[in-house]
């Protein structure tokens, strides 16, 4: 069954708690978002995982180097999943998977920026990845013409474990259960919702 994931991209520690509760019936797996990290610092992961030890919770550190050092720390910080950039070097990507081994938790490699993400998807897989997340971020759905097929038609190209990131919303949610994603993310489409718990059980119920 695809896992719905909540971004959480507010900008405190308290409005993050606050969504979270809101939010966490509905949901498989909690982001803290990276715009979230940079604000609060790793204090945020251990907040949130003390409040919901039974959900996966996934600090979004958008690694680029220093790949074990980065998700170790987070690791020690409550995280259970940490993402690398698919631009990073392997070494960055090896680096943090080590430390996922070590740690029994995990990494998600992002592939925001990557041009051929159905070949990266594949090549990180075969690091040890836990899945990969075929993303467009928020300044690219801002662009004229964004579309999130161009996502779904690769990573279900790429036959390996993967999440769909770029504005998944109401409408498109069965378009990314249909590809066989295994993790739908859902950010605005929640945080901004007028009853985020509404819309987090909408979407859930479209998964099911
Ligand atoms: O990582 C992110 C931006 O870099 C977002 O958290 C991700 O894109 C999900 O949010 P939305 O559904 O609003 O696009």
């Amino acid at each position: 069954m695809t896992k719905l994931q909540v971004a959480i991209d507010l900008l405190t520690t308290d409005d993050a708690l606050a969504l979270a509760a809101k939010v966490a019936p509905h949901v498989d797996i909690i982001e803290l978002g990276t715009p979230l990290i940079k604000s609060e610092g790793l204090g945020v992961i251990r907040a949130i995982k003390d409040a919901h030890p039974d959900k996966i919770v996934f600090a979004d550190l958008k690694t680029a180097d220093a790949g074990a050092l980065e998700a170790q720390i987070a690791f020690e910080a409550g995280a259970d999943l940490v993402t690398v950039l698919g631009t990073a070097d392997d070494s960055t990507i090896v680096g943090a998977v080590q430390a996922a081994q070590a740690a029994g938790k995990g990494v998600v490699v992002d592939l925001i920026g990557v041009a051929d993400k159905t070949a990266r998807a594949r090549a990180v897989t075969n690091l040890g990845v836990e899945f990969v997340e075929f993303h467009a971020g928020l300044d690219e759905q801002a662009q004229p013409g964004f579309s999130l097929a161009t996502l779904l038609e690769a990573g279900s190209a790429s036959k390996v474990r993967f999440s769909v990131a770029g504005g998944v919303n109401i409408h498109s949610i069965e378009a990314v259960k249909a590809a066989g994603a295994d993790v739908a993310v859902a950010g605005g489409a929640i945080y901004g919702a007028e009853d985020p718990a509404l819309a987090a059980a909408a979407l859930k119920s479209e998964l099911n």
